[in-house]
């Protein structure tokens, strides 16, 4: 989640590689997530595995209780929400009986080691994407980390191997260290805006198998066509879901000092286009989707998420009574403001959702 921000701000864009800035979302992102996670709204024992803070992070909110990237309650308490609700629509995808997940823009993200963790789900296969710089650096912290390496099975011996080959690595890394395999696992870099790039992920994923494509903040930084070409692939998966979490309404007051603080790090949102949860839940039925449009969708902002969603006694002990929120209003306005949106496709996961 992206902090709120004041209105004020006239700072130029310094001259940044739109694309670092996009890719720098993510340690927004894993940071807000590392100041839930040490504050006590949210278990994540693989986090700190995946995600370093800068020692001097310059988006790392105030030092003191909590440590140097502790974040304000607004943003705790919607790092909670969003992972809480996303994480309650992929157990509901597992319980239809499993099957396979696609993880668009993963960057930090940890929800493989957490699924992989307890009661084991019926997961054939978990494949994250991101650009290559992500994928690099996430390739070298699972190789060098026991704790997120150890969780993948080793590979079947054949009855030709070697003694040394039954102690190896239950992984590959490849692709100049960008791209890492296992059996249940695969990172895989790419550029989600070319056409051409999704060719990379033939092989990986069984199109006869229940898939989720799972894209948290992420295709808000992307063209609505260059998505929706990424739908029109995911079209050969005719047993699917697919759960988002975006940014809404943008066009009021709110949302364009947000859009201004996002320009002075000269990050722009070409994908956040829509103004309700439900115009973000429809865009998945487009019939101009052709194979790629599901049958069913809906959505909920982060606000109604935590009316109705989130239990009345999870809200009492994990949030009331961790910080003191006095601003229920700020809070409706910022949770206003995003959404977790999900559409289906076949009957097996027809009806997931809140
Ligand atoms: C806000 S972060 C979210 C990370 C993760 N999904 C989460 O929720 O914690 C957005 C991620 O999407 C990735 N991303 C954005 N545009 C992309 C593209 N065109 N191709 C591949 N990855 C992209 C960024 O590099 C970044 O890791």
């Amino acid at each position: 989640m992206l902090p709120p921000q004041r209105s004020g701000s006239s700072g130029r864009a310094p001259s940044i590689d739109p694309d670092d800035a996009i890719r720098a979302t993510d340690d927004d992102a894993a940071a807000s997530r590392l100041s839930a996670v040490n504050l006590g709204y949210l278990p994540d024992p693989f986090l700190p595995y995946l995600y370093r803070p800068p020692m001097s992070s310059s988006h790392g909110g105030n030092a003191g209780a909590g440590g140097p990237s502790r974040k304000p309650p607004l943003i705790n308490v919607g790092t909670h929400h969003r992972t809480m609700a996303v994480d309650m629509l992929v157990q509901q995808f597992f319980h239809r009986g499993g099957g396979q997940v696609l993880s668009l823009g993963a960057g930090s993200d940890t929800r493989f080691w957490r699924l992989s963790q307890s009661p084991k789900p019926n997961m054939s296969r978990y494949v994250e994407v991101d650009f290559p710089h992500q994928t690099s650096q996430k390739a070298q912290r699972i190789a060098r980390t026991a704790k997120l390496h150890s969780i993948f099975p080793s590979p079947s011996p054949t009855p030709s191997a070697s003694p040394s080959s039954l102690t190896s690595k239950p992984y590959t890394v490849s692709n100049g260290g960008t791209s890492l395999h296992a059996r249940s696992y695969s990172l895989v870099p790419l550029d989600l805006r070319d056409p051409t790039a999704l060719s990379g992920l033939d092989g990986l994923l069984d199109p006869d198998l229940p898939t989720l494509l799972l894209a948290e903040c992420v295709f808000c930084y992307m063209k609505p066509e260059d998505t929706d070409a990424v739908l029109k692939w995911f079209g050969r998966f005719k047993e699917a879901g697919v759960l988002v979490y975006e940014m809404i309404g943008l066009e009021d007051q709110f949302g364009q000092v947000m859009k201004r603080n996002l320009a002075t790090r000269n990050l722009s949102l070409p994908g956040a286009v829509y103004r309700t949860s439900a115009d973000q839940a429809n865009r998945f039925l487009n019939p101009l989707l052709g194979s790629g449009a599901f049958y069913t969708s809906d959505a909920k902002t982060l606000w109604g998420i935590h009316t109705d969603v989130i239990p009345k006694e999870e809200l009492q002990r994990r949030i009331a009574a961790l910080e003191h929120l006095d601003e229920i209003e700020e809070l409706r306005l910022v949770l206003s403001h995003y959404c977790v949106a999900w559409a289906t496709r076949g009957q097996i996961l027809e009806g997931i959702g809140f």
